[in-house]
């Protein structure tokens, strides 16, 4: 542990119920991009789930930014998470669920709100604010739920698969989105892509059985090769 890390994670064990997913791991987060990578069912979602205090660990302990995520009320306006599922209410407009999590963050304890107008203008929302979000595409309501979580200015992002199946130009500025908040903030976000990967991230989780390898390019060279061969060892 050092007083750079964000996220700080002993003896953590992940899952539902009785079912253990993975642990027990211990990892520390530091500003700048993680990339998450595993097999299919591997764990990524669940421990993702686990560090942003959405499920409870089965064991160990999760500190982001000092306060234990089991303190929901202390790290939610730090944490951003951005799951499979959407957070917005899909019988309501863009404008209203902005203007519902406008109201809903302002009521976090010291949290910053950033105005739905800058968010707006940001992420391209404009031609977008008075369609219902149940009448989106996938990509246009993850451009949406990108501005929820980002209306907090949050220190620790959390994306789960957040590339996958956009345009290409939107796929360029998700990624360009990422690398920017990675230069003061801290990113752990899940793909399956190794070459995106190694174009976004320094550091590199990757889930092995139940086990966490961890690699990092300021320690290591990190090539697509030494990423494939920890996927494979337990394939
Ligand atoms: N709500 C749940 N209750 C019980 N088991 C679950 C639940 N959600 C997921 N699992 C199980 O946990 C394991 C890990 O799932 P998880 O979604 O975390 O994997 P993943 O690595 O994100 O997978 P993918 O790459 O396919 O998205 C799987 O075996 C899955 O069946």
């Amino acid at each position: 542990m050092s007083a750079t890390d964000t996220a700080n994670v002993s003896g953590i064990v992940a899952g539902y119920g009785d079912t253990e997913v993975l642990g027990p791991v211990d990892l520390s987060l530091r500003p700048g991009v993680t990339a998450l990578l595993g097999r299919n069912g591997s764990g990524k979602t669940t421990l993702m789930r686990t560090l942003c205090g959405i499920i409870p660990a089965l064991s160990g302990t999760c500190t982001v930014l000092g306060s234990t995520v089991a303190d929901g009320a202390a790290v939610r306006s730090s944490v951003g998470y951005l799951g499979h599922e959407s957070a917005l209410a899909s019988a309501l407009t863009v404008e209203e669920n902005l203007r519902f999590w406008e109201n809903i963050t302002s009521t976090y304890p010291d949290a910053t709100v950033v105005p739905a107008e800058e968010l707006v203008e940001r992420f391209d929302l404009a031609d977008l604010l008075d369609k219902k979000v149940s009448s989106l595409s996938r990509g246009q309501r993850q451009r949406v739920d990108l501005a929820r979580l980002a209306m907090t200015d949050p220190e620790f992002i959390v994306l789960d698969e957040p590339l996958t199946g956009l345009d290409p130009v939107y796929a360029a500025q998700t990624r360009a989105l990422l690398s920017e908040w990675g230069e003061t903030r801290t990113v752990l976000y899940s793909t399956h892509s190794v070459p995106e990967a190694l174009e976004l991230a320094r550091h590199f989780l990757i889930v092995q059985g139940r086990d966490l390898i961890e690699l990092d390019c300021d320690h290591e060279a990190v090539t697509e090769t030494t990423i494939l061969d920890v996927l494979e060892a337990h394939a």
